[in-house]
């Protein structure tokens, strides 16, 4: 039986791949920085909480990531922990690049350190190509980093680049576009939105205050996102990949999409606030992940009005499980 280690198994995607690697007939095993501490309520959310091995982990901590790495000595490892929200990294800086930098540097040093033959997937971010401007960004496009997370998702992709070549780790970077579920919390702003206009549907008088509605993002679903994951570790070589739609949308046209959903009129329930812009902000991003489809087979089916349907339908469904 093959293992996995998922680092950051308490999250969106960290939940959903491990649905899927059970599913695959993996034994897997996951990691929080407190794992008894932690509910694991996104497990739980998706009914395999006591199918899920779970160990402490702290990124940051060479020996937590020596111990958690020999105690489940994994066939893969997916490095999914760290601080995930762009609009927190600039209030936390030092901790973002800490535990995203750092925390990758620990794993990789570890996995040299031990020797083992073990596959490594890391989880990057579009937000280092910074804003593209126009077209769509594939593996060969620039990194112009635009947020303290972004210079650390920077930073951790050149770590994986750099110990890939220099001691022949078998390890990849997804860079993946935005992507979202029921599980996303609601400081993110898809689920902020779904969450908002299902409130107000059931009679709630709120206004939603968002930030800059007229940015555009290539919105796509999670639990197709951590598919192409996996397959980036069942390669004969490791490569990087972008992982996107194609397609990219204002944040405006995502929230008409939800509020019409529900039969409601966006403009009567949306304010916009200039507190909630960002201190740099990408406008627009899109990304072209033709090299997945070639390599990897993989190509994204729902697309933004696909996934605000989705959302919307477990928001209004939400009895704590998702399906
Ligand atoms: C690829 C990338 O994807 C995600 O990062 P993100 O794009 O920052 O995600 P978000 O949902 O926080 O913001 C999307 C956009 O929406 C704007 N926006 C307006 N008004 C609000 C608002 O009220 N809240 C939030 N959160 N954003 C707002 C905000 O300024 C930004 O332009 C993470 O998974 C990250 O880990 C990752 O790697």
């Amino acid at each position: 039986m093959r293992r996995a280690l998922i680092c950051g198994i308490s999250g969106q995607d960290g939940a959903y791949l491990a649905r899927l690697l059970l599913d695959k007939g993996y034994e897997v095993w996951g990691t929080s920085r407190d794992a008894q501490a932690s509910s694991f309520a996104n497990l739980a959310r998706l009914g395999i909480l006591d199918r899920v091995r779970t160990v402490s982990m702290a990124t940051n901590d060479f020996r937590s990531v020596l111990q958690a790495i020999t105690q489940s000595a994994p066939d893969e490892i997916y490095n999914l922990a760290g601080q995930s929200s762009v609009g927190l990294s600039f209030d936390q800086p030092a901790e973002t690049l800490e535990s995203i930098a750092t925390g990758t540097l620990n794993l990789l040093e570890v996995i040299r350190f031990l020797g083992a033959k073990v596959r490594f997937y890391n989880a990057g971010s579009s937000e280092c190509f910074g804003d593209i401007g126009a077209g769509a960004a594939d593996e060969n496009a620039h990194f112009h980093p635009r947020s303290p997370y972004a210079v650390a998702k920077s930073t951790a992709h050149w770590l994986v680049d750099n110990y890939r070549s220099a001691y022949g780790l078998f390890a990849c970077t997804g860079i993946l576009f935005n992507h979202e579920s029921p599980l996303r919390p609601t400081r993110f702003v898809t689920r902020k939105i779904v969450r908002a206009a299902v409130r107000i549907s059931r009679g709630a008088t709120e206004k939603l205050t968002l930030g800059d509605m007229g940015i555009q993002r290539d919105w796509g679903w999670s639990p197709e996102y951590v598919d192409a994951m996996w397959r980036m570790l069942q390669t004969d070589r490791p490569e990087d990949f972008v992982i996107a739609t194609g397609e990219s949308n204002s944040l405006e046209e995502f929230v008409a999409a939800a509020f019409a959903e529900i039969g409601l009129d966006w403009r009567e329930h949306v304010v916009q606030d200039p507190k909630l812009f960002r201190p740099s902000e990408i406008r627009y991003n899109c990304g072209n992940a033709d090299k997945a489809r070639r390599i990897l087979a993989w190509t994204a089916q729902k697309k933004m009005r696909d996934v605000v349907g989705e959302m919307v339908r477990h928001e209004l469904e939400a009895d704590g499980t998702v399906i």
